[in-house]
């Protein structure tokens, strides 16, 4: 597997290459050809990280490239991890980011087009990560939109942990819980289709444990829409508060998963990631948004037929509306027309 990653020199970089690297992202058995993209500044860190990339002697490292230009750095890339962009700071939202990071993603959209693998897989954790999706997509039009994806997977991760620690069970006890929309705070974490599975293999709707666990439907209320969704919604912004910038490793981790199951697939498992929109669930055509979605046959394919909860869907609105006024905005900038 060739995978390309942007922004090499960042502190995501530096959390996720060696995890890829030491055989996380596909398996023990698929040796990885890495190719490190960097601008001009940040060209030192990445070669820094690139030689602790050698020290490590990983049996499933087989190269490491360093560069600062895109399209030899996306030269017969299967997998291509767009990293590199601005973080926000305290006090802002994703989207405040989208007039300084939108324009790395037109380019780098045309140099995937122009050099990567048939078989390319994009992964945008650059943020507003479903816009910037979106730009790059509109820059590939030999790369089918489906294979250009944003990054969820920190929000359903942190979702499963939050749920893990409240109802003090193991995070692997629990599935089919969904983040739609954007990732931004107006993200849908939704527990309706949620599962816990005991040791002995016995399934429960997370609802009704929740109602055991917190006394009541009043109770469980209460949590969804004062504890649970603002506190995954807003947990990126907790970090940048305790941590001084924005999370890394949980990032990194996230990326893995989310290639991984799209790669190796997730069986009947669900997860969470920005796909392009093809009407389902009412969430216009072409738009990036969070879906539930299963790993299937190499793709990323959205879980057709589940029922919304009203609340639910008014969330998935208003977070569909805030990609609307995003892609919105991108286009008066004119970063959805391609140049020729
Ligand atoms: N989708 C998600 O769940 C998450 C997204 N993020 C986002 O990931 C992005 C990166 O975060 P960090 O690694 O913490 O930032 P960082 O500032 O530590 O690293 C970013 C790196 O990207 C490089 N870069 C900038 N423009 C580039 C370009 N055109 N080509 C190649 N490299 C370029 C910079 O030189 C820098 O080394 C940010 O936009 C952040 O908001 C962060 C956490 C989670
Ligand atoms: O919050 C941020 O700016 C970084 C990010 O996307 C996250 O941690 O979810």
């Amino acid at each position: 597997m060739k995978v390309t990653v942007t922004g090499a020199g960042g502190q995501i970089g530096y959390a996720l290459l060696f995890r890829i690297a030491s055989g996380a992202m596909f398996g023990p058995g698929t040796s990885v050809d890495l190719r490190l993209v960097e601008i001009p500044a940040g060209m030192k860190s990445a070669e820094g990280t690139a030689l602790e990339l050698v020290d490590c002697a990983f049996g499933t490292l087989n190269s490491v490239e360093v560069t600062d230009d895109p399209t030899q750095g996306f030269d017969g890339t299967n997998v291509a991890l767009l990293v590199g962009a601005r973080p926000r700071g305290p006090g802002m939202e994703r989207a405040d980011l989208l007039t300084a990071n939108g324009a790395i993603f037109a380019p780098q959209g045309a140099a995937i087009n122009a050099a990567a693998a048939d078989d390319v897989r994009v992964l945008v954790v650059g943020n507003p990560a479903n816009t910037n999706a979106l730009i790059a997509s509109a820059h590939a039009p030999d790369v089918p939109a489906q294979r250009f994806t944003a990054m969820t997977r920190l929000d359903h991760n942190r979702a499963l942990a939050r749920l893990a620690l409240t109802l003090e069970v193991p995070v692997k006890a629990l599935s089919n819980v969904i983040i739609w929309g954007n990732h931004s705070s107006t993200q849908v974490p939704d527990i309706t289709h949620g599962l816990l599975t005991s040791s002995d293999g016995t399934t429960r709707h997370l609802s009704d444990v929740l109602q055991e666990k917190l006394g009541g439907s009043t109770a469980v209320g209460s949590w969804l829409t004062e504890s649970f969704i603002p506190g995954v919604a807003k947990r990126g912004a907790e970090i940048i508060t305790v941590r001084g910038s924005s999370s890394a490793a949980s990032a990194a981790a996230a990326a893995v998963d989310h290639v991984h199951d799209w790669v190796v697939g997730t069986q009947d498992a669900w997860t969470s990631a920005g796909v392009v929109s093809d009407g389902s669930y009412n969430v216009p055509q072409g738009l990036i948004s969070s879906f539930p979605v299963r790993g299937q046959h190499g793709n990323l394919e959205i879980v057709q037929g589940l029922s919304v909860d009203p609340e639910v869907r008014a969330r998935i609105d208003r977070s569909v509306q805030e990609l609307i006024e995003e892609r919105e905005m991108v286009t008066a900038l004119g970063l959805l027309t391609r140049k020729r």
